[in-house]
């Protein structure tokens, strides 16, 4: 039997079986009550990840304890048993589908399918999941007469009224041809957008995410809007049967004017081999965040009826196809509060700090709201639980609240009434509100940063000066600096022609600096001066840097899913202002490293040759962790720790008892009595200059014996 369940099953042997038949029956009732709920309308119980992870668990423990199992299990019935029953009976059964969630799973129910066969199926086609509700749709003679919900898959709701405004789903089609559509009624992103707008309008709670608003639209039964929904045939049944592939007979109906899975964006490849099909099921998953409508995952399909034929199907699913579900990229978690952000350019965006939720493997503890706008709109308040979506590689998004977990006491968000970060004036003409001093608003914050002495360390360019400059209009990001000469620095208020020689001379001198320091002077979100350092270590120059994709980003350590993300946007948003500065001549790449590579010796992590392998790693090669206190002859207190990095290590501020090494110079205080109070090992400064000397000549022996 259990072919049915087959990928229930599947995903049965990773969860953990229930322990008592009480406990079990109450997760066959919250299943019920949440199937029900999805389908009826915009209202969710649960998302579809503790959904997913529920329903595998009530099927891991049926398949160890079958006498428990319940009447018409959800693992067992179409949509869990949660489909409304209507009164439109269908013309043959709309099933529901087997999942499977990793490439193994797949190919072993490809190999299922071709023993089922007795031979390799001819062809596959894969298509995107459409993230949205199953209905049938007759037309006669080439006008639609009736459109249905899926139901129980026998009978379903009547929803023509709702179902005809549909893109994609037309009145009328090419040919007067006789025939039953079947496909995925949803909201793209940007039609969600619109109906919440109309929603809010007219005085209704807004949505919370694109499927539930297409579900609470299509059953709406009195409308005062018409919010927008959109179609995309999955397949098509006439009285015949079918003669053609299915890629052959979608062509046609999109021919005959009906928007397909295949016609969209996301395309339907045929493929002729199990490995053909997992390749472009990678091609879907890494286009999820740009289709601008939301997928859940891919549906593989026999694509000769011939197969389809000799397959078969059990009462819940068809056995010559499956989908490949993706892991959920919409979670709930709780909105902890709304931060006002105030980007480089003076735009002011509402930021969400959540409380951390993992999706799809990665932890998000924030998100963006887009603008103050939607906030209003989306009626999100801190306090509630929000459904978050973080799709492929972009920054995620709060697309709603769940209204019926609102807390009582909850109080809207206030947005500010000035600039939080200057105190000016909003311009709220566009939907993202602006600091009316644009650039100049931030400019003297980032311009301090820029001149530090951990950054580009330009001497003379203090608070004051900043102030001048910028009030003056000379400057309003890092590049104009360079563009000071001696006679206009000279002639602002209280500056001198010598101080005003000495600055000039030393905003020139910073063009030199490295690229970390680069780095760090331009501010990056979620990188500080030793991620900055890491950066430009491994990437060499900045247009490397500028071309590294987020998965190139992500091999530098430190750098999780999240982290890459936000840097990825920060360069883009940066871009400019670099431009700028390599304009001026300001370097843009990394000095060089470790000497050459002998032979045999082992490359460093960053990919850069070395002749000699670090020295401040541990017998496991992770870093040691390094405090410099006091000064190393020839180093500055940031080129001592840059030195610590170099050297393979990583440098730390404070001595505790997980300190590795504390490497003591003159003038070193109460962190080197620390470290003998702890044991902790010393180095005096100077055998730590031999020991950098050492090693970057490539003298083994030497770094050695600096060590010993
Ligand atoms: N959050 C909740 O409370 C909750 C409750 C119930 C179901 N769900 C979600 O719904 C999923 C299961 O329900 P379901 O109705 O999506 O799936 P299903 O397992 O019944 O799969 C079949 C459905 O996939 C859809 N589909 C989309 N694109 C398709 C394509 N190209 N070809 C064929 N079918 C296509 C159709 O609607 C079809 O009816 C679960 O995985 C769960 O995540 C969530
Ligand atoms: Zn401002």
């Amino acid at each position: 039997m259990q072919e049915a369940g087959a990928g229930l099953v599947v995903d049965a042997a990773r969860a953990e079986p229930f322990a008592s038949v009480e406990d079990y029956r109450a997760a066959v009732g919250r299943v019920r009550e949440a199937a029900a709920a999805y389908y009826s309308g915009p209202d969710l119980a649960m998302d579809d990840a503790v959904y997913d992870a529920l329903l595998a668990r009530v099927a891991a423990t049926e398949a160890a304890r079958p006498d428990w199992k319940a009447d018409e299990s959800p693992t067992e019935v179409v949509g869990a048993g949660g489909g409304v029953v209507g009164d439109v009976v269908h013309s043959a059964p709309m099933l529901s589908l087997d999942n499977v969630f990793d490439e193994d799973t797949l190919r072993r129910w490809a190999v299922r399918l071709e023993r089922i066969l007795g031979r390799p199926a001819g062809g596959f086609t894969v298509e995107p999941k459409i993230d949205g509700l199953a209905v049938a749709a007759r037309y006669v003679d080439g006008r639609l007469v009736q459109v249905a919900t899926r139901g129980d898959g026998r009978a379903g709701e009547d929803v023509t009224g709702q179902a005809r405004r549909a893109a994609g789903l037309p009145e009328r089609l090419a040919e007067p041809v006789t025939l039953e559509v079947r496909g995925e009624v949803f909201m793209t992103d940007a039609d969600f957008e619109r109906a919440n707008a109309m929603r809010t309008g007219a005085g209704e709670p807004a949505f919370a995410h694109p499927r539930s608003a297409a579900a609470g639209t299509l059953r709406a039964q009195d409308r005062t809007y018409d919010a927008p929904l959109s179609f995309f045939a999955y397949s098509v049944h006439r009285a015949e049967p079918p003669t053609v592939a299915h890629s052959d007979a979608m062509a046609e109906l999109e021919r005959l004017g009906v928007a397909t899975t295949g016609g969209s964006v996301a395309g339907t490849p045929v493929c002729a081999t199990v490995e053909e099909v997992l390749a472009a099921v990678q091609v879907l998953s890494a286009s999820r965040g740009t289709l601008g409508f939301g997928i859940d995952g891919a549906v593989i399909k026999a694509d000769q009826p011939a197969d389809r034929d000799a397959a078969g199907s059990s009462s819940r699913a068809p056995r010559w196809g499956v989908a490949y579900k993706f892991p959920a990229d919409t979670r709930m978690t709780r909105l902890l509060g709304i931060e006002v952000q105030i980007g480089r350019t003076g735009v002011i965006t509402p930021v969400a700090v959540l409380e951390p939720v993992q999706i799809d493997g990665v932890t998000v503890t924030s998100a963006t709201l887009h603008n103050f706008d939607d906030l209003v709109r989306r009626n999100v308040r801190p306090g509630d639980v929000v459904f978050v979506r973080r799709a492929g590689d972009v920054i995620p998004e709060v697309t709603g609240a769940k209204l019926d977990e609102r807390p009582a006491d909850s109080v809207p968000f206030e947005p500010p009434v000035r600039c939080p970060r200057c105190d000016g004036e909003i311009d709220r003409t566009q939907k993202r509100w602006r600091c009316t001093r644009g650039r100049a608003c931030g400019a003297h914050e980032s311009l301090a940063y820029y001149a530090a002495r951990h950054s580009m360390d330009i001497e003379g360019l203090g608070g004051k000066i900043i102030d001048l400059v910028v009030a003056a209009g000379l400057v309003t990001d890092p590049a104009d600096l360079y563009d000071l000469d001696v006679p206009t620095v000279a002639g602002l208020d209280r500056m001198g022609e010598v101080s005003a020689t000495k600055l000039v001379a030393g905003i020139q001198a910073s063009k030199g600096q490295p690229l970390a320091r680069v780095l760090t002077g331009l501010g990056v979100r979620m990188t500080g001066r030793s991620m900055s350092r890491r950066l430009a270590r491994h990437f060499g120059t900045m247009q490397a840097l500028l071309d590294a994709s987020v998965e190139d980003l992500q091999q530098v350590e430190g750098v999780g899913p999240e982290r890459a993300v936000t840097i990825a946007a920060e360069l883009v948003e940066l871009a400019p202002v670099i431009a700028k500065l390599a304009a001026r001549g300001v370097n843009m790449s990394e000095p060089d490293l470790p000497p050459p590579a002998v032979a045999g010796a082992p490359a460093a992590a960053d990919g850069s040759a070395t002749a000699v392998p670090l020295p401040l790693r541990r017998p496991d090669g992770t870093p040691m962790t390094v405090v410099v206190t006091g000064s190393v002859p020839g180093l500055t207190r940031d080129e001592g720790n840059e030195a610590v990095e170099r050297l393979g290590g990583k440098s730390s501020g404070s001595v505790s008892k997980r300190t590795d090494l504390v490497v003591v110079g003159d003038g070193a205080g109460s962190k080197a009595d620390k470290a003998e109070q702890l044991g902790v090992r010393i180095l005096p400064a100077e055998r730590f200059a031999t020991l950098l000397a050492a090693f970057q000549a490539g003298d083994e022996a030497g770094v050695a014996e600096a060590l010993a």
